[in-house]
């Protein structure tokens, strides 16, 4: 279990995933992108936006089941990208780095970016926005919804 949560909006992970593009833009032009599935689907969509790409590939790693670590299993290899010589892989966040391997084993030539970071798996990463610590478990707005919380007087009482 995590020892900290960071809640990000769909407005923030906009923001976030701009500001990873406007760092991408630099180090193209790219011959597309490769989204990892699922969690890299929609930083790839706002990203391949911005950097005015149409294609994209996508390559499904499955590691986690909610906070649980697994072996990752390949469900979908990235067939388009051979070696990923040009090509730009997305994924939202980089945590061990499990995953990243993975990937970079099937496409070694490729950018890899991370719109969040974490420090294990940094330095697998080329390019990412926003570093949290390792012992933070980031919560994305497709896995969250709004619901009522305790004012802090009355949860911290309960303590
Ligand atoms: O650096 P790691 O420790 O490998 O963790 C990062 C990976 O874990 C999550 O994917 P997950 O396996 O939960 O699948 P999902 O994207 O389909 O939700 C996340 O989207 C990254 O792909
Ligand atoms: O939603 C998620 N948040 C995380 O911090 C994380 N780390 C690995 N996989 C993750 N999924
Ligand atoms: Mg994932």
């Amino acid at each position: 279990m995590a020892s900290r949560y960071y809640t990000v909006s769909w407005d923030q992970l906009h923001r976030d995933s701009k500001a990873l593009a406007w760092r991408l833009v630099e180090r193209g032009p790219w011959k597309g992108i490769v989204a990892i599935t699922r969690g890299g689907l929609i930083p790839a969509a706002i990203i391949a936006r911005e950097l005015d790409c149409r294609l994209i590939e996508s390559v499904s790693i499955i590691t986690y089941d909610e906070e649980k670590k697994g072996e990752p299993v390949v469900a979908k290899p990235p067939i388009a990208a051979g070696d990923g010589d040009g090509w730009l892989v997305l994924d939202d966040l980089v945590d061990t780095g499990t995953t990243a391997k993975v990937v970079r084993g099937m496409l070694p030539k490729a950018h890899f970016a991370t719109v969040y970071a974490k420090p294990a798996g940094k330095p697998l990463v080329d390019t990412f926005v926003t570093e949290v610590s390792q012992d933070t478990w980031i919560l994305f707005p497709w896995d969250t919804e709004p619901q009522f919380v305790a004012p802090i007087a009355r949860s911290a009482a309960a303590k």
